[in-house]
């Protein structure tokens, strides 16, 4: 268990996990006239897991994009384990092998069987042997629990067996963060928990992950801290506890009583 040291500048939460991985400051982003991120500030320690939470078009998937420059911000500075986030050609490149992300699409190459989606970057990126890829992705498609399906096509899986194979490419890489953008919401409802519990299993190994997610019983159960935003904003930034048991502003109020209506 890692020492608590003083929260940074930017945060008002108390650091419970390790040193800063992500920093977001004074990050700006418009659409034209629409203000998306509006002066976002936020660190994400190492370790950690941050759950995004908000109302529809409230900046969630921006902010998520942003951080792994599918997106880019306006001004500001983004940072990853130190260094400022790069725009363009192999410092890019780098990057994303360094930010694993879980779309809410599958986006499985579907012409690659299961295990070539999952060995494709590490064999052309990091230059990993066939075998030693393949080694590696059977490791991870087994964490996932789809081991079995590794010879199959990706139609041939169901949704919630692709999102799992999602996860496994996105650690193939043996990435520093995972960013999840609504991870569990193309998924019929029994799926929607396989997911969630290869989610909370990567979140007990201390794998950092920011999750966009409007599942509030994974963000109760495994996140060390909510972001909620609003209008482009960060509203709130709690504990889970704090947020969901004593939400501080309307807009949250507002959201909670909508979300606990259904
Ligand atoms: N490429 C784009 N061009 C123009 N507007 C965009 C673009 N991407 C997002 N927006 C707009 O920016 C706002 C924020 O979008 P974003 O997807 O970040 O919201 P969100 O909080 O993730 O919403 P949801 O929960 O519905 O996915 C929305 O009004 C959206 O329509």
């Amino acid at each position: 268990m890692e020492p608590a040291q003083p929260a940074p500048a930017t945060s008002n939460i108390s650091v419970r996990r390790g040193e800063p991985l992500v920093v977001v400051e004074h990050v700006e982003k418009h659409f034209g006239d629409l203000h998306v991120l509006n002066d976002i500030n936020t660190v994400v320690n190492r370790g950690e897991v941050v759950v995004v939470i908000g109302p529809s078009g409230s900046g969630k998937s921006t902010l998520c994009r942003a951080i792994n420059r599918l997106e880019t911000i306006d001004s500001g500075t983004i940072s990853i384990d130190g260094i400022a986030l790069p725009s363009e050609g192999a410092a890019l490149a780098r990057l994303r092998a360094d930010v694993g992300m879980v779309f809410q699409s599958f986006n499985l190459f579907a012409h690659k069987t299961v295990l070539e989606n999952v060995t494709l970057a590490p064999i052309r990126v990091k230059k990993r042997s066939r075998k030693e890829a393949d080694a590696k992705a059977m490791e991870l498609l087994d964490r996932v629990g789809v081991a079995n399906q590794a010879k199959k096509m990706p139609a041939q899986l169901s949704g919630g067996q692709q999102q799992r194979v999602a996860i496994a490419r996105s650690l193939a890489m043996n990435p520093k963060l995972i960013l999840l953008d609504e991870p569990t919401s193309a998924l019929d409802p029994e799926m929607i928990n396989e997911v969630l519990d290869v989610m909370i299993g990567l979140a007990k190994d201390g794998m950092t992950m920011i999750v966009v997610t409007h599942e509030m019983g994974f963000a109760r159960k495994a996140a060390d801290r909510v972001l909620f935003m609003a209008d482009g904003k960060i509203v709130e930034e709690a504990t889970p506890a704090e947020f969901f048991d004593n939400p501080q502003s309307d807009r949250a109020k507002d959201f909670l009583s909508k979300i606990l209506e259904h």
